[in-house]
């Protein structure tokens, strides 16, 4: 059955090539929050969509609701479903990451034609995309791990996309999804990332970064709050008007909209009813995972899926909350200057934590031979996506102007404008300490700021004591060489 469209479709050549036959340009399937958005979108775009979910019931509340605003084929089973699709098929599947996602997987598979292209637009783990890849390559279809990012409102308006795998699919694919991402400057918020897993592996990065933004902007609200007992809606305020400036990004804009949200049964701030105890799927974890593996320092995003973690320790946290504080501090003495303070602070913590995320991408890139540029990922993360953000233009120039980079906070823009944040941060760090106000985030970015500018860090000392227990050697710093000290011995040093 094909449900005709009512809107003018945006993409009349696609709309005509596919009435001949009747046939869908993509079918979507997994019609929760993302999929069912994601369909409409295609479909307003002027796409012919074949929809399917596992529980038809959603795909018949898709069409009720929203039936009219394009052209979708509804079926019920997978095979109707496959059926349903010009070829070479293209299907785009919105499930749950993980065994659902291989179950889908397998049961289009063995409905599909060589050539026939399978992209997985879930928040899946990057090595099991690699997996998937090769899988499906080895059946002669081509499997595409795409991230995705703009949760319900993207998803319908415009979503950045990241999709990975072959760059042969993407020709075929490309224009599809370029036309339903999110555009800036003229520019869509998608392009083809690299081979394999990489699409997955940097949205998860997105992912990282955005609980390190998410949880700099808690700890921000939190000194507000704490240190300068500032009511929720003037903090509310303060966020509507960083929003205006630097700090210009779609998590700062939804902070004002979600402290200003009051709950309608006790008529207190609805940020006060709801518990404090944060949620997590997987992706900040899977980026702390990997940026172990591959040695590289996200400490901002570390720390903030930490403070997840602690602040779901519900019970261990009742049991501790008698525990001293020590003495404390006074609320700093101009809390108007304080305030200027949390905002250079939030903005240097964040710039921390986007030259760390690109820090771990470019080891990705490197490790799995996927050739990522720095800059596109700028460039299709300024629209569409969560961690969207007027600074991303400067993340953009910043690898425009030298692609090879050492670190974000070396670019002359980023380095001018931490500089200038600098005294602030400290002040805020120091303040969150001795008020006993927690801050993790804010705290372990300067110090790791603090330990990138250093030229001596006591790593030294750190070499001298595994040599001394365990004889793992050490290098010198005045003549090449692997060396070792004669601890238990006379002291004396041999060459190793
Ligand atoms: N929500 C968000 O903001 C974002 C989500 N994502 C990712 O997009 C994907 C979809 O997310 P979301 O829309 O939130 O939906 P959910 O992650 O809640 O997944 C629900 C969908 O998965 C289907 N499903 C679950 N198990 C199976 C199975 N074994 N076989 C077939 N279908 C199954 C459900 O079908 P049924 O109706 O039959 O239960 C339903 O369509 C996920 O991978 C998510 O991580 C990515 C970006 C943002
Ligand atoms: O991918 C997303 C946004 O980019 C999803 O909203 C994701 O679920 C967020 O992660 P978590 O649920 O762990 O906070």
């Amino acid at each position: 059955m094909s449900e005709s469209a009512s809107s003018t479709p945006s993409n009349a050549t696609a709309q005509e090539s596919s009435a001949d036959t009747g046939l869908a340009q993509i079918g979507v399937t997994g019609l929760a929050v993302m999929g069912s958005n994601i369909a409409r979108n295609f479909a307003r775009h002027g796409h012919r969509v074949a929809l399917h979910n596992r529980t038809v019931a959603k795909t018949d509340a898709l069409l009720d609701q929203h039936g009219s605003e394009g052209d979708f084929v509804r079926t019920e089973t997978t095979e109707e479903f496959v059926a349903a699709l010009e070829k070479p098929r293209r299907v785009l599947i919105m499930v749950k990451a993980g065994e659902p996602t291989d179950a889908v997987i397998d049961e289009l598979a063995n409905l599909m034609d060589e050539g026939d292209i399978i992209i997985d637009g879930g928040n899946s783990l990057y090595t099991d995309t690699i997996r998937r890849e090769a899988a499906m390559s080895e059946r002669g279809l081509n499997f595409v791990g795409a991230g995705i990012s703009g949760g319900e409102e993207g998803a319908l308006n415009g979503p950045s996309i990241m999709p990975g795998g072959p760059a042969e699919s993407y020709t075929s694919l490309g224009p599809l999804l370029e036309s339903i991402s999110a555009h800036v400057d003229g520019e869509p918020c998608c392009t083809h990332i690299g081979p394999d897993g990489s699409g997955h592996f940097v949205k998860m990065v997105h992912n990282g970064i955005e609980y390190a933004d998410m949880q700099l902007i808690g700890e921000a609200y939190d000194l507000m709050r704490k240190a300068l007992d500032l009511p929720v809606d003037k903090i509310a305020d303060v966020f509507r008007e960083w929003n205006s400036g630097d700090l210009d990004s779609y998590l700062v804009e939804i902070t004002a909209e979600v402290l200003s949200q009051v709950d309608a049964e006790t008529g207190t701030p609805l940020v006060d009813v709801i518990a404090d105890a944060a949620g997590q799927k997987g992706t900040g974890r899977w980026t702390v995972k990997s940026a172990l593996d591959l040695g590289i320092p996200t400490t901002g995003i570390a720390e903030a899926v930490f403070a997840r973690a602690l602040s779901s320790a519900t019970d261990q946290r009742a049991q501790a909350t008698g525990l001293a504080a020590g003495n404390l501090a006074s609320s700093p003495a101009d809390p108007d200057t304080f305030v200027d303070d949390i905002r250079n602070a939030l903005y240097a913590s964040k710039v921390v934590a986007y030259a760390q995320g690109f820090d771990q991408i470019a080891a990705g890139s490197q490790e799995y031979d996927w050739n990522v540029h720095p800059g596109d990922l700028a460039t299709i993360w300024r629209g569409g996506c969560i961690i969207r953000a007027k600074f991303l233009n400067r993340i953009r120039d910043a690898y425009a102007e030298n692609p090879e980079l050492p670190s974000l906070l070396l670019a002359p823009y980023f380095r001018e404008a931490v500089e200038t944040a600098l005294d602030s941060w400290r002040r805020v760090v120091a303040t969150a300490a001795t008020m006993g106000i927690p801050a993790p985030a804010f705290a372990s970015s300067l110090a790791y700021y603090d330990a990138l500018r250093s030229e001596r860090l006591p790593a030294a000392l750190t070499q001298g004591l595994r040599d001394f227990f365990g004889a793992h050697t050490y290098q010198r710093i005045d003549k090449p060489g692997t060396f070792h000290t004669l601890w238990s011995d006379d002291r004396s040093e041999v060459e190793a």
